[in-house]
Order: C-alpha cells, then structure tokens, then sequence
C-alpha cells in the first residue's frame, strides 16, 4: 500500500506539505456531506487558503442513498462546469459514505484523479478510508458498482471524533471489534479491559484502538490489495450476513456497523457450526458484542422479525460468491480467520441465523 498516513491533531495542517511531496498541484474538490460542511467546511477552508490551494467545496445528503450513480453523476457535472481537469485531486471530508462516493467519483471522472481522505467518523478512520475499496450501490446490493482506488494521502485526526454522536461510535467500534476478532486476539484483550474508556473516547486509549486498527487493515490490504488471495477477504467478516440486512433496510436504516455487528455474531455461531471455534471462542465473542447499544426496533425488524430464508436470499449478490454458492469468511480461533471457499449447507446458515437471534431479543 502506498497511501501516506498522517495520525494526529490536527492532521488537515500537512495537507500542503504532503502535496508539496507528493508533486500534486494545489488544486482540489472537496466533497463534504451536509453535516462535514457544517462541522469542518470553515476550518479546512481557511487551512487550504493558508496554504494557497485552489478549491471547490461540494456538499451531498448525509445519507447511504448518496452512494448512487444519480449522485455521481450530479458530482461530474458540477465538478465540469467549474472546470476541474486532471491535475485535480478530490478530498473526501467525512464518513464511509463520503469517502466512499468521493473515492468512486476520483477513480471515475476523466479516467481517474487523486484522492485524499480526510475520515471523520470512527468507521471511516479505522477501515474504510485505507485501502482503496471506493463503490456506489445497486438496488440489487451493496458496493456493486465500483473501483480499486487507494488514496495518495489519508489525514486522520482522532479530535473529530469529539462530535460524533454515541449511535455512530459504535457502529465504529464494530469495524474495530472486527480486526480483533479477524487477526489479533490481544487486541480483543485490549477491548475487553478498556471498552468503557473506548467507546467514550477517552485519551490515550481511543488513539490506541484507532491505530492498532490501522495498522491491522494496512497489513491485510498491503498484501493483498485486490482481494485476490482471499486474505483480503477476511476483511468481510460479518459482511455477507450484514450486507443482507443493510440491503433489507434500504440502506436506510440500519447503519453499516450495526448490520455487521449482527453479521458477525451469525459469521461467529456459522464458525461454531461447522467445527472451527471453541464454545468458549465464541462464548467470549458474544459476551463482546452483547456490550453494544444497539437501535432495538430496527434489529427487531430487520433481523429478529426476517425469516432467515430471505436473508440469506440476499446473499445470492455477496462479490465473493463464486457460481452459485456464497462463500463467507470465518474463524478458525479468535485473532485467526480464513476465506471459506467450500459450499456451506443452507440448512447450517439457517442455524446461524437463529443461533445469533437471542443475542438480540
Ligand atoms: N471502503 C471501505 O473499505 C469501507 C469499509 C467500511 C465501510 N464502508 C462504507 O462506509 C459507509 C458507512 O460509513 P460511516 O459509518 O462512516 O457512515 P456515514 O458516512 O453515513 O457517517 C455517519 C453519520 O455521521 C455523520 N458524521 C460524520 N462525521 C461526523 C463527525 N465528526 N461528527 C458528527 N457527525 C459526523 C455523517 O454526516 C453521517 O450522518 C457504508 O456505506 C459502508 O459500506 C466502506
Ligand atoms: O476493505 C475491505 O476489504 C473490507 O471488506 C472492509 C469492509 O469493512 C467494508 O465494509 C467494505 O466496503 C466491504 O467490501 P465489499 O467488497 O464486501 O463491498
Ligand atoms: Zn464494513
């Protein structure tokens, strides 16, 4: 992976140093959603004056729904009439969903630009501004249409997450509990002892969390950046099942790492299932992810109330299917997991699905 990584306070301060190093012009798009624009719009601004940047600031709904081709399309068009050209780079300033929308629309307008993230949420500083997966959805499933695109440059600033509201800390801390899970049970360890002190943000165990996280996705997508090994792979834990809910929601109202939490506790019981982890593995998972908050209604009818038929129905789309059968990333033991390529039965899903449920009734 060749992205530059900044960490620190405030990270937005080496944005003209870094293209200065880089040998990219001053001259960017910077994509916020309504909420980014109305929290970092004017400090940002003011740093890319300082710094003798030419800039468009451009604004989307702070919405799922953003990540369309209508968007896109309308991005193209603005970033057309204000004449941007390919010495352009785009700033994502945001979540998963700006840096994702951002990130699609660099790799596509006039066969490619640069693109900086600039994360804002915790989600987006510890998984999905690193490593270059940059999509827009299809009614027909998530990510469906999109590029491998690794940012020049990704400038995390642990300070934005002071105003992120708990609902979003925690579909963060998902991702997080992800990695640990995934590639590093001392990680879990870590977790365990400080969930409180990380899930209120407190120094210095936030920063701990967020760039163990970093280094544990940089690790993977170094060595397999275009998900073909199937260590990429892992990365998904949780996904298959959690893109399914997403997509029954509509990508509306459940949140990325709400649905991939309860991914993760069906990936966990299907690990069980088929003989992989202990019991005691997994007793300790769902001991983790029963100390998230998480919005009960939704759960209830997305998940609790959704015949376990029709989520996996939804499956039949998951990118890592090959021919017909869906394929899901697994534990062998906690902080290991693997790609598993075989056909898994149906009726072995089915039990997942159910055995995962009382975690959430
Ligand atoms: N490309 C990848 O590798 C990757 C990885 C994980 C997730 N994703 C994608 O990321 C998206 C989810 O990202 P997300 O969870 O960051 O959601 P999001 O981008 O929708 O942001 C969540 C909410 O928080 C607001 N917000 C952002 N920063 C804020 C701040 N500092 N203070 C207050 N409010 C703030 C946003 O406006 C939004 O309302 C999904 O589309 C998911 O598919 C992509
Ligand atoms: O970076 C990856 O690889 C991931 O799988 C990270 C995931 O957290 C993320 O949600 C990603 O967008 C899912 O990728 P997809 O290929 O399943 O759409
Ligand atoms: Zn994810």
């Amino acid at each position: 992976m060749s992205s530059k990584i900044v960490i620190e306070t405030p990270a937005i301060a080496k944005i003209g140093n870094k293209f200065a190093e880089l040998g990219r012009q001053k001259k960017v798009v910077v994509l916020y959603d309504k909420n980014t624009a109305g929290l970092f719009e004017k400090s940002i601004s003011e740093q890319l004056e300082k710094d003798g940047f030419i800039f468009h600031n451009l604004i989307v709904p702070a919405s799922e729904a953003s990540k369309s081709f209508r968007m896109a399309y309308r991005l193209y068009g603005e970033m057309l009439e204000r004449e941007v050209d390919r010495s352009w780079s785009v700033v994502a300033v945001g979540g998963g969903v700006v840096g994702d929308l951002g990130g699609f629309i660099a790799a596509s307008f006039m066969r490619g630009v640069p693109v900086v993230q600039v994360p804002t949420t915790l989600l987006a500083m510890t998984d999905s501004a690193i490593g270059g997966k940059v999509a827009i959805n299809h009614p027909m499933g998530k990510n469906m249409i999109g590029f491998f695109h690794e940012p020049v440059l990704i400038l995390i600033d642990p300070n934005y997450l002071r105003t992120l509201p708990n609902r979003e800390i925690f579909g963060g801390l998902a991702e997080v509990l992800k990695y640990a899970l995934i590639l590093d049970g001392s990680f879990l360890d870590f977790m365990e002892d400080n969930f409180q002190e990380i899930s209120t943000l407190v120094s210095p165990y936030i920063d701990e969390a967020v760039k163990r996280s970093v280094n544990a996705k940089v690790k993977v997508v170094t060595e397999d950046f275009r998900e073909t090994t199937g260590l990429r792979a892992i990365l998904n834990f949780g996904h298959t099942f959690g893109h399914s809910l997403e997509k029954l929601s509509n990508y509306k109202a459940l949140r990325h790492g709400e649905a991939v939490l309860v991914g993760m506790a069906c990936a966990t019981q299907l690990s069980m299932k088929i003989g992989n982890i202990s019991s005691e593995d997994a007793e300790r998972i769902c001991a983790m992810i029963q100390k998230f908050p998480y919005p009960k209604r939704l759960i209830k009818k997305y998940f609790l109330d959704v015949a376990p038929e029709t989520i996996i129905e939804n499956m039949r789309s998951d990118k890592k299917k090959e021919g017909k059968h869906i394929r899901f990333a697994l534990l062998k033991r906690i902080g290991n997991a693997y790609l598993h390529r075989e056909e898994i039965a149906k009726e072995d899903i089915i039990f997942a699905i159910e055995a995962a449920k009382p975690l959430f009734a």
